[in-house]
């Protein structure tokens, strides 16, 4: 049985999101909903999830010092980590301790905050089909992976680099070429969200389209985890990073079924406790590629995902209320609701202080709707809102996000 309390009493179920941008923000506002006193926690003052929440922290979360100071002061029940970049060895030290539950577990957060963690466990140990890999920490031995001079089969042109450490397309490029090489180090080592001179590069894949498959880690009636699955969203991404999503994303049978079956062994193992039980609950976006039935594991976030934020519209229970159940022991619904699509808003100009003209008319066509942030600041390529349309087919539903998208005009006040 779950007891809830009230917040700000003394019985108040305290729960701290590590990481307060826009996919925090809706967490905050689901646990809100379900009087749960909320601390959310971020790099910068006035995130957005701090606009939400009952408290707000403003530390640097990769020091693990400041970590462990903050969540000895408060002692919430649960820590959600909302972004990679944090002490992850402090919360697997303070989960062993008995200080904290980690969503969904400290080992979860340890092995995805960087590229290596994750893409060796799916890879070598749960042997998952990925594009071929190196981890590389010079330009020379960058060079030597791709030409196969390091004693391993060489990974050729074209291939994909980024940073171990880095989300959001930062930092990463394609090399379609040798002249290209020596631009996309650089590009790396500047966009890496932590000076960490390592980067992993990835054979391309050709894939027909790829999904983020939405998988739910959640208590059944009898008290076990069960795994719940969201119907795939298709999404478009330029740069590395998300422009568009939709959902449903139609699949033959047999890539869907491998799909759920990479999800599954996956967020199976991430789901593991320190003392080995099955324990880890809350929400995964596990990102793929398709190409016919084949199926390849790309990533795996442990928390709601930015293509899934067209869940808001497309699900009776949207990604960032199926987290919030779930890590809560509460049972969940991953059934859709409605076709539907998402489109980014970007700032387009480096400035503080946006001021948004043409939400009236975006929310003129049928079916939108509209998320604007409130991040204090913009960069050009910095997502500041997201428009959303719900349609009778994807299609329509693609057509109507991006114009509601265009008709938002951030500025400069
Ligand atoms: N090996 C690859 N072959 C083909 N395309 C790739 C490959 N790796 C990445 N991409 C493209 O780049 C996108 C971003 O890659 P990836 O998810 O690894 O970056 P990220 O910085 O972790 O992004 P996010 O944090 O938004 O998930 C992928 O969704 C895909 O479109
Ligand atoms: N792909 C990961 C992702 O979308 N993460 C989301 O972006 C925020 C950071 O945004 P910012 O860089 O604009 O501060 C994070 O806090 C999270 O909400
Ligand atoms: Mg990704």
């Amino acid at each position: 049985m779950t007891t809830l309390g009230t917040p700000l009493s003394p019985n108040a179920t305290r729960v701290m999101l590590l990481g307060s941008g826009e996919l925090g923000k809706e967490v905050l506002i689901a646990l809100q909903r379900l009087g749960i006193e909320t601390i959310a926690v971020d790099r910068y003052d006035h995130a957005p999830g701090q606009q939400v929440a009952h408290h707000a922290r403003t530390i640097a979360m990769s020091d693990p010092a400041a970590l462990e100071a903050l969540i000895r002061a408060e002692r919430p029940m649960l820590v959600v980590p909302e972004i990679e970049a944090i002490a992850t060895p402090v919360l697997q030290a303070l989960e062993a301790e008995g200080v904290v539950r980690v969503i969904p577990t400290a080992r979860a957060a340890r092995l995805t905050m960087d590229r290596e963690g994750i893409r060796r466990l799916a890879a070598e140990t749960l042997g998952l089909p990925t594009s071929p890999y190196r981890f590389c920490d010079s330009l020379a031995e960058l060079q030597a992976a791709i030409d196969g001079t390091d004693g391993h089969q060489g990974i050729g042109y074209p291939c994909i680099v980024k940073p171990v450490m880095s989300s959001s397309g930062k930092g990463q490029s394609k090399i379609d070429g040798p002249d290209d090489v020596a631009k996309a180090w650089d590009y790396a080592m500047a966009g890496g969200r932590v000076s960490h001179g390592r980067v992993i590069v990835e054979g391309f894949i050709d894939f027909d389209y790829e999904i983020t498959q939405l998988t739910v880690r959640a208590l059944g009636d009898d008290g076990e985890v069960e795994t719940h699955f969201c119907d795939p969203i298709g999404h478009v991404q330029v740069s590395g990073d998300y422009v568009e999503s939709w959902q449903p994303h139609p699949m033959s049978m047999a890539a869907l079924a491998e799909s759920r079956r990479i999800a599954k062994a996956v967020t199976d193992d991430l789901g593991v406790t320190l003392d080995g039980r099955p324990g880890g609950l809350g929400l995964f976006g596990v990102e793929l590629f398709v190409k016919g039935d084949q199926v390849w594991f790309s990533e795996v976030s442990p928390r709601p995902h930015d293509t899934g934020m067209v869940t808001m519209t497309t699900q009776w229970q949207n990604e960032f209320e199926l987290h919030a159940r779930a890590i809560l022991g509460l049972p969940v619904d991953a059934g859709l609701k409605s076709p539907g699509a998402s489109a980014v808003i970007y700032g387009g100009v480096d400035a503080a202080g946006l001021v948004f003209d043409g939400v009236d008319e975006a929310l003129r066509l049928p079916g939108t709707d509209v998320r604007l942030f409130g991040k204090p600041e913009s960069f050009v390529k910095r997502r500041m809102g997201v428009a959303l349309a719900r349609a009778a087919d994807v299609e329509a539903a693609r057509r109507t996000a991006k114009q509601a998208a265009a008709l938002v005009r951030p500025r400069r006040a």
